[in-house]
């Protein structure tokens, strides 16, 4: 156990240091697109635990159906067992070679145990921008109507640095990192995002009324940012009253950016809002990977092999996948059928007040292709 936490400790640091590096400019890296050998591409898929499997199959079996050009190589590691160290290196290695990766949430032990495997998997591949789309489902019973923002979290510094230590018994010192290189290209990633999708305005979420230097740098910087987008307006919002917005009057929102934290909280207040986790989608980009996975990131061990899990924000995180990979019609016909599934047939697994199981859905979703 000692041997694997001095393993993981050397780890932590070099990625800390390869990270402090490019936050500070002195690694370029370029800018390589996805590998697409005779029209296929291959794509690096980590199912992951709990429903991961389940919802990992749903979407392999529609692309199957679909003739999608995407071949899938998995990685079944897992965060419930601390021998998936080489199976992470090799799933790296692929998600290196891919540069697109599609995965479900491996699970990470809370108080002791290792760290988060999908924390260190987005700074080791530096994929710095998480982006979860809240759009209200038609007929998905919701607690609020014309629901429809992004959130746009920095995804590799902030309160899951993992740099924490006890400097005494019964005092702990839990280090939140804020830098400006990193929320500079946040920042700038939320309004190039508000450009390109024809949004109106983000919304830049922080605390610095109490973390006045960590919130105060991220504050002003995005702001600093927003005054080079006139076109796009902005405002800035408290994480705590975000929180009692959303829940009151979510259509205010359009785009949205913060830090890493208040980025997880806000995209699970988000999912709640329209039907749950079940249904939002997610991606995280860097300058030269990506990958694709459920925007509301959960496990979901008490119904894992159940066949209840409801795979459509897997399906339509895969949808978001095939955009990227610019399989555009594939990916249209793949979110009609989802959303016909849905919003017409009313074929429903039970989070969302159906009974209907994973399998049935996804048949369903095929028979709408
Ligand atoms: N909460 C979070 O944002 C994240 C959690 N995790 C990992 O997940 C583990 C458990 O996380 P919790 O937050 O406690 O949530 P959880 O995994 O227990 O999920 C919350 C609830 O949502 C349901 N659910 C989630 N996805 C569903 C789907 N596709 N279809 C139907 N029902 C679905 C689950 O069944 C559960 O009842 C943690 O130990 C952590 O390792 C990992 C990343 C982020
Ligand atoms: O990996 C984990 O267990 C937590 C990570 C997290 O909160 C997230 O991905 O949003």
């Amino acid at each position: 156990m000692f041997g694997r936490l001095a393993r993981q400790t050397t780890t932590v640091k070099q990625v800390a240091s390869r990270l402090s590096a490019r936050a500070m400019g002195t690694v370029v890296e370029d800018s390589v697109g996805p590998k697409c050998y005779g029209g296929t591409y291959t794509v690096t898929l980590i199912p992951g635990d709990g429903i991961g499997q389940e919802t990992a199959t749903s979407v392999k079996t529609v692309f199957d159906a679909a003739k999608v050009p995407v071949q899938f190589e998995q990685f079944d590691l897992s965060g419930f067992t601390s021998e998936s160290d080489n199976l992470m290196q090799e799933a790296l290695a692929s998600l290196r070679r891919n540069k697109v990766g599609l995965k479900g949430i491996l699970y990470t032990p809370i108080r002791k145990g290792h760290s988060s495997f999908n924390v260190a998997m987005r700074k080791e591949l530096d994929i710095y921008a998480s982006v979860a789309h809240c759009k209200n489902i038609p007929g998905i019973d919701a607690r609020h109507k014309n629901v429809d923002f992004v959130i746009i979290r920095e995804n590799t510094e902030g309160e899951y640095s993992g740099l924490e230590h006890q400097s005494f018994p019964g005092v702990v010192e839990s280090l939140k990192i804020i830098t400006r290189p990193k929320t500079e290209r946040i920042a700038r990633y939320a309004f190039d995002y508000a450009l390109r999708n024809n949004r109106k305005k983000v919304t830049i979420v922080h605390k610095a009324n109490i973390m006045k230097l960590a919130d105060g740098l991220f504050l002003n910087t995005c702001r600093a940012v927003a005054r080079e987008y006139p076109s796009i307006q902005y405002n800035d919002m408290i994480v705590d009253n975000t929180a009692m917005q959303l829940v009151s009057k979510p259509q205010q929102f359009d785009v949205m950016v913060m830090p890493n934290l208040y980025g997880s909280i806000v995209s699970n207040i988000g999912a709640g809002l329209i039907g749950g986790p079940g249904i939002v989608p997610g991606a995280n980009y860097g300058r030269e990977f990506a990958i694709f996975e459920p925007g509301s990131r959960h496990v979901a061990k008490d119904i894992q092999g159940r066949n209840t899990a409801n795979p459509s924000s897997l399906i339509l995180s895969s949808v978001m996948m095939l955009r990227h990979l610019q399989l555009n019609e594939h990916a249209d016909q793949i979110e009609k059928a989802v959303n016909k599934t849905l919003s017409v047939d009313g074929v429903r697994t039970p989070d969302l007040g159906g009974s209907q199981s994973t399998t049935e859905f996804t048949k369903a979703v095929i028979r709408n292709l």
